[in-house]
Parts: C-alpha cells; sequence; structure tokens
C-alpha cells in the first residue's frame, strides 16, 4: 500500500514575513508559541497578525494544496488565559504542549471551540503509552523528546527504535530535531501523519533559514527544492 506523504508544520515563527513566505513555499501549518520565556514567544497582540500574514501567503487551494491553519501552540493555561485562545484569533489548532490531562483536554476542547492537539514528551518507551486515552478527546497527538528544564524547540530527537511500532488510534504528529537533514531516515523508517519542524531551521531563535525550510518542504515531497 503507497505510504501517504505526511503533512508539515513549520513551529516558532515570530516574524510576519517569515509566516507569508513559509506558507507560500508550502507548509501545510504554522506554529506560533504562545508560552511565556520561549525565546519564540510571541504576545498576543502579535498573534492574530501572524496569522493573518500566513493565509496571504497561501489562500486555499492555491498551487493545488488546501490552505496553511495556524497552530497556536500554549502550556497548561489557567482559565483566565482561555479568552485569548478561543475560537476567533486566526489559529484553527490549539496545540497543548504542557502536563494537560486528558480531563483537562476533554474539558478545554468544549470551552474553546477550538480542534485541539496534545503534544507528549517522550522520556520513556513507557510514555507512549499515555497516547491512546486521549483518542477521541483530541484531534491528534504531537510527540516531541523529553529534555529537562525545556518544554519543547530544543531540536533533541526521540531514539527512532522507540516509535517504529507506534500505531496509536488517533493521528499522530513527530517532533523533535526534525529538519533536512533527519528526515529521510525519519519516512524511511515511521509513518506520521505529520512532521513538526523548529530549531533545526533557525537562524536564531524563531528566525528560520527559508532555505533550509525549502529543503525540508522538498524532501517531505519526495522533490528538489525549487
Ligand atoms: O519552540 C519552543 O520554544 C517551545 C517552547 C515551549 C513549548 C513548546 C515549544 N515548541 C513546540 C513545538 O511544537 C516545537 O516545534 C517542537 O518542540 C520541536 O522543536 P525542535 O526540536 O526544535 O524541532
Amino acid at each position: 500500500m503507497p505510504v501517504a506523504t505526511p503533512l508539515l508544520k513549520i513551529c516558532g515563527l515570530r516574524e510576519p514575513a517569515q509566516a507569508t513566505a513559509i506558507a507560500a513555499l508550502g507548509a501545510d501549518a504554522i506554529g506560533v508559541i504562545a508560552v511565556p520565556g520561549s525565546p519564540r514567544y510571541v504576545p498576543p497582540p502579535q498573534r492574530p497578525g501572524l496569522f493573518a500574514a500566513m493565509a496571504a501567503g497561501r489562500p486555499s487551494m492555491a498551487a493545488g494544496h488546501p490552505a496553511c491553519f495556524g497552530v497556536l501552540v500554549v502550556a497548561d493555561p489557567s482559565d483566565d488565559q482561555l479568552e485569548e485562545l478561543a475560537a476567533g484569533r486566526g489559529h484553527a489548532v490549539l496545540q497543548l504542549h504542557g502536563e494537560e490531562s486528558v480531563e483537562r483536554c476533554r474539558e478545554l476542547g468544549g470551552r474553546l471551540g477550538v480542534r485541539l492537539w496534545k503534544a507528549l514528551r517522550v522520556r520513556t518507551p513507557a510514555d507512549l503509552e499515555r497516547a491512546a486515552a486521549y483518542a477521541g478527546v483530541v484531534e491528534a497527538l504531537l510527540l516531541d523528546a523529553w529534555c529537562p528544564g525545556q518544554l519543547g524547540g530544543t531540536g533533541h530527537r526521540i531514539p527512532i527504535e522507540w516509535l517504529e511500532d507506534f500505531r496509536p488510534p488517533l493521528p499522530w504528529w513527530l517532533a523533535g530535531g526534525v529538519g533536512p537533514g533527519t528526515v529521510a531516515e525519519l519516512l524511511a523508517r515511521l509513518q506520521p501523519d505529520g512532521l513538526d519542524a523548529s530549531s533545526a531551521l533557525e537562524e536564531s531563535p524563531g528566525v528560520k533559514d527559508l532555505a533550509r525550510v525549502a529543503a525540508l518542504v522538498a524532501a517531505v515531497r519526495g522533490s528538489t527544492p525549487a
């Protein structure tokens, strides 16, 4: 059976011009970090502009691709933050990157009206056993490498052999050290529904090297960069 091409999310953007360019290059999604303390943090007033710039880069079905969509990344949001995370602010998906339980995800889904992804930071193979409980509660899982003292954007990879038999009952995205240099091996051995890349594409935190983004898009699509 032919293996489907995974979707591609480029995460940690801070500049509207980069959001436009990266959507135009063919990314399926962009991620904006709403976690204070991250060097890629974007404050609430700037987020809608980033998502609008993304939409300008690839309007619906341009070049035969569906529109690029926006993902807002949060970690353990408190109830008084929920207004700025709800639908209508330009993001289609809220990525929960903290310690959100299945119950908290269910509650947030009911209150926010946005699509939810749950990130699981994988420290040992046993962490993968937590995945199935989120089926029917969130739209997808995003697996990221565990790293002490940092929630994401670390460049650390989950050992590939831990994932070779991973078949969760919901779509899953692979994050952690994804870049043009690693993607061929990943896709030869794993079949994620999506790939997420950030620091391997950066000149500095939040600033992507567009040539590296283009090389990754081409590697994922199995072609050469335009
Ligand atoms: O990227 C961050 O700075 C970040 C900070 C706090 C929580 C999550 C964060 N990133 C989430 C992502 O989805 C990243 O793309 C993911 O961790 C992969 O990063 P990398 O290993 O650098 O490709």
